[in-house]
């Protein structure tokens, strides 16, 4: 896997690759012409062959040099000319080709670039027809549109992972569509029709399932296995698979189209008092929730703030990981963005950014256990970090000695087009990330215990893309910032 699908530096080199394989094609296009120039000479050799041919055949006179070259030329030039179709005309771009394929996107990354379809039309409850058009929301984004093969790259996608409802209307987006195009690419298309039909049918809809594979057996390819397929539609003894459904929280989706209604009885106000030094420069603070803690701040990271941040973090952007307490940092499919650790004093926007951090939270931002480093974060079109909590519970490795993360705050280092929310969907709040706006949660209650509504996702970017840094914060440094525990 080369992170194709959701690095926004791969995105580059991806391009790069395409315009080199651009270029290379028509390398070859032009030795393919400069050989046809061979080819059209040797068929004009193989014409005057075949007249000599019919000549002789019509009782012309038997000639040995006649006989000699005709002899000569099927046994030495036409094994030639077979060769040369082979060999010398593909050998430029065969070549080529080889040097660059490691560079091509595997299946993982394909399988990737697919999910990422998917998850953006089930989240944002998109139309297949409009989207694969480039039209998203009411906007048109490009003049490209998905084509027969991408569409049923896509439902075949949809049919291996299960996801039948949603493929549907992928199949359905080819279904009307007669098979120039795959019989061109050598596509089964009566395959395809095959995968629609059992797609159908594990909706439940036998009928129209059976409708599909009629066309399939009109194609008359294959038709041994399709009939043996429709009988088992037929008297219903075909078990229909069942639906994949993981990774759906309840509201989630609805947060990230920004259904919500807005937080009530909550007034935006200046802090003065978190820090000693608001009073000279107080902080805009929109709240929106009391317990557990949410907020949103605004305008507290500077433009060239967010550009050093930016800059630093490019070149080292990997794909998130997350820690699982049993088998330490792994990446999850449930977290698809790219992004960066920046040391603690690694440049004066991270050391002003930190500081900053405390003056918001009120929290200790010490070098050391106090807090992760500061995260940059990148996700494209696609990439998310689904619901979930941040903090560990009493099993954390470090526990002891460094507490757990009480409190997150995320700074917001771009607007986002489309799409790219954080979704608290267990309170009912959905943060539209912001230039300069950071969002502060507390994680856990005042009994130090993991709050679990403070489940939270950022949501997949829709258009554009998402830039934001995180800074964890956690709890055996504040103790004269925390709230007294209650003993129980
Ligand atoms: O990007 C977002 O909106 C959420 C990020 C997040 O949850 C985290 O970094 O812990
Ligand atoms: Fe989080």
């Amino acid at each position: 896997n080369k992170d194709y699908a959701y690095s926004i530096a791969q995105k580059v080199s991806l391009l790069d690759l395409k315009k080199y394989l651009v270029e290379d094609l028509s390398v070859y296009a032009r030795e393919l012409q400069q050989n046809l120039y061979a080819v059209e000479l040797g068929v004009t050799q193989i014409e005057k062959v075949v007249q000599q041919l019919e000549e002789h055949n019509k009782g012309g006179e038997f000639n040995a040099i006649r006989q000699f070259a005709l002899l000569r030329h099927l046994y030495s030039d036409w094994p030639q000319w077979l060769q040369f179709m082979r060999q010398k005309v593909a050998s430029a771009w065969q070549i080529h080709a080889q040097e660059i394929r490691p560079y091509l996107p595997t299946k993982d990354d394909f399988d990737e670039a697919c999910q990422v379809i998917y998850i953006l039309i089930d989240v944002y409850g998109l139309s297949v027809e409009d989207f694969s058009r480039g039209l998203i929301n009411g906007k048109q984004y490009t003049s490209k549109s998905f084509d027969l093969m991408d569409c049923s790259a896509l439902a075949r996608h949809g049919f291996e992972q299960r996801y039948f409802d949603l493929a549907e209307a992928w199949f359905e987006a080819i279904r009307a569509d007669n098979d120039e195009l795959h019989r061109v690419m050598g596509y089964d298309w009566a395959h395809v029709l095959q995968l629609y039909a059992r797609n159908l049918y594990n909706l439940g809809k036998k009928e129209l399932a059976l409708e599909v594979l009629q066309k399939a057996l009109s194609l008359g390819t294959d038709n041994h296995r399709i009939l043996r397929q429709l009988k088992l539609m037929e008297r219903g003894e075909l078990v229909p698979m069942e639906l994949e459904r993981e990774g759906q929280v309840v509201n989630y989706a609805e947060g990230c189209r920004g259904l919500f209604d807005p937080p009530k009885g909550l007034s935006c106000h200046y802090d003065f008092h978190t820090h000693p030094l608001l009073r000279l420069a107080p902080l805009k603070v929109e709240p929106l929730h009391r317990e557990p803690y949410i907020a949103m701040y605004h305008d507290v990271i500077y433009e060239s703030e967010i550009e050093e941040l930016k800059r630093d973090a490019m070149p080292d952007l990997k794909r998130s990981k997350v820690l699982d307490l049993s088998r330490g940092e792994v990446p999850d499919h449930g977290r698809t963005s790219m992004s960066a650790f920046q040391d603690y004093d690694q440049s004066k926007a991270v050391i002003a950014v930190n500081r900053r951090v405390m003056y918001m939270t009120g929290f200790e931002v010490l070098r050391g256990g106090s807090s992760d480093d500061l995260l940059v974060i990148n996700y494209v079109p696609g990439a998310q970090y689904m619901p979930h909590r941040d903090f560990f519970g009493p099993t954390y490795k470090h526990y002891i000695e460094r507490g757990d993360r009480i409190a997150t705050t995320l700074f917001y280092l771009n607007d986002v087009e489309q799409g790219g929310n954080t979704v608290f969907p267990d309170l009912g709040i959905s943060c539209t990330p912001k230039k300069g706006s950071a969002v502060v949660f507390h994680n856990m209650n005042s009994t130090y215990q993991g709050e679990m509504r403070s489940t939270h996702g950022g949501c997949p970017v829709l258009v554009g893309s998402k830039w934001a840094a995180t800074k964890w914060i956690y709890g055996a440094e504040q103790m004269f910032q925390w709230p007294c525990v209650k003993p129980k």
